[in-house]
């Protein structure tokens, strides 16, 4: 499942974080790619081992795994640090697939699901497109600020080349308490269906609380957590 999010929807904070990331320090991106994808990887990533790097790397980390849609799309077990992305003329992250593990020793995860915050205005920049290959047809998108982009980390993806500006973006990782995609997928429509419901019918409903049994048995099947 690939998923659009309106993930940050106040201007005011999304040009406050703006603020605070062009603050930041920056290295090449191939630093932190695996062989294969390094040759590809034409980006630059903040540093985000500063004060002002581990504030803002926290207060987007709560805000992503707080949001109401990504935790009933993706129920996170685990969240990788998040990296800032930065994409100038002439850069790009030719096609690839995501490393399947990340992190070290107690704080490696199994990367069941990447995202890609976009955070520059798409007229600013020219290509920058993320390109996401979803089983013979392909999803391109050039996101608002705010806006997210979940989808497997075992599909291929790129990033278009940049031909005009400076493309920004925030991306990471999750590791899913929901190991398979499609009981994932599940348990999405039927948090959808309880929001759903919830907006229509008395919290203590019969149809409610049959609707909470089974997502509550549903997750004591599957959750690895
Ligand atoms: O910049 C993006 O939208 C995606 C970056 C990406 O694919 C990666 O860092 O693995
Ligand atoms: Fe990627």
């Amino acid at each position: 499942m690939i998923l659009a999010i309106h993930a940050i929807p106040e201007p005011d904070r999304l040009a406050a974080i703006a603020e605070r990331i062009a603050l930041l320090d920056w290295r090449d991106g191939r630093e932190t790619a695996g062989a294969v994808a390094a040759e590809v990887k034409r980006n630059e990533q903040a540093i985000m081992d500063s004060a002002p790097g581990r504030a803002l790397q926290s207060e987007l980390s709560a805000l992503l795994a707080d949001h109401p849609v990504i935790r009933a799309a993706a129920q996170p077990r685990r969240f990788s640090p998040l990296l800032i992305s930065r994409t100038g003329e002439g850069g790009g992250y030719g096609p690839h697939v995501d490393n399947a593990l990340m992190g070290r020793g107690d704080r490696r995860i199994r990367t069941d699901l990447s995202f890609t915050l976009f955070l520059t205005p798409p007229e600013e920049y020219d290509g920058g497109e993320l390109v996401i290959d979803a089983a013979g047809t392909t999803q391109q998108v050039k996101g608002a600020p705010g806006h997210l982009m979940l989808y497997p980390s075992g599909s291929i993806h790129e990033v278009r080349p940049v031909t005009r500006g400076t493309r920004i973006v925030c991306v990471g990782w999750i590791e899913s308490m929901i190991e398979d995609a499609a009981r994932r997928e599940l348990l999405f429509d039927l948090e959808n269906l309880r929001a759903s419901l919830r907006r229509q019918l008395a919290s203590q409903s019969a149809e409610l609380l049959t609707l909470d049994k089974t997502i509550a048995n549903l997750l004591r099947m599957w959750a690895c957590a």
